[in-house]
């Protein structure tokens, strides 16, 4: 059955998004095991990269809150499941905390966050997501990017924190951010959705939202690039 994840009424067994995570692995594990990464679980991060990577961090997830409102109104405009908006709300109110904790911690650190220059990684991500945010970009890849990059941030502070790693005790609590129990439940509710948007989702949509998970991936390998403050 050209272009069906369906036959005979019988779902196929892998998901659009295990299928992609499988043909992308090595551009998956590149995003998500970043030697930045690997350096906070080893405990050779150099202070300096940390400190660069929380001010830009600080820079994206600004830019990140107008990105999730518009997926919202996506939700609300071409998804008829309630429970899309309740999940993308409950992403909204943890960006809040998340803008209050970089405040709290780049203080701890003897961080400004007032007059970052963003880099150019940084830029041209948050332009990708400004051009997701136009209204003829579907709901299904704007929740799919959504997804990505959420992922993205669990998959690679989780790593953090499992129990062979030696990450300093002073960026626990950044790991534990991204890496706790209740941010993996909610990057799954947000699986879940993109994936059943992407089961019903006409082919040139599934590959849009392809290209979009691809793109986030790259901006993320960039994005870690830019510890290194060589960019
Ligand atoms: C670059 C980047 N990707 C993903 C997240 C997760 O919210 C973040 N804070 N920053």
């Amino acid at each position: 059955m050209e272009g069906s994840n369906e036959e005979e009424g019988k779902k196929s067994e892998v998901s659009v998004i295990e299928t992609w995570l499988r043909k992308h692995r090595s551009l998956y594990v590149g995003a998500t095991r970043h030697p930045f990464i690997r350096s906070i679980r080893d405990g050779t991060v150099d202070l300096s990269s940390f400190k660069r990577w929380l001010e830009q961090d600080y820079i994206f997830v600004r830019a990140f809150v107008p990105f999730v409102a518009g997926v919202l109104l996506k939700a609300w405009k071409e998804s008829f499941e309630s429970t899309d908006i309740d999940v993308i709300l409950s992403g909204v109110a943890s960006l809040n905390d998340e803008i209050a904790w970089f405040k709290k911690e780049a203080s701890k650190w003897g961080v400004s966050l007032i007059n970052i220059v963003p880099q150019k990684a940084n830029q041209e991500y948050c332009r990708f997501l400004e051009r997701l945010m136009s209204s003829d970009v579907e709901y299904t890849v704007a929740i799919t990017a959504f997804w990505a990059i959420e992922s993205v941030y669990q998959d690679s502070f989780a790593h953090c924190l499992e129990d062979d790693s030696k990450t300093p005790e002073e960026l626990k609590e950044t790991c534990q951010r991204w890496g706790n129990d209740g941010f993996r439940q909610y990057c799954r509710a947000l699986q879940s959705i993109a994936e059943r948007q992407l089961e019903k989702a006409p082919d040139d949509v599934r590959e849009k939202a392809e290209a979009a998970f691809l793109d986030v991936l790259e901006h993320e390998v960039e994005f870690w690039n830019m510890s290194h403050g060589d960019t």
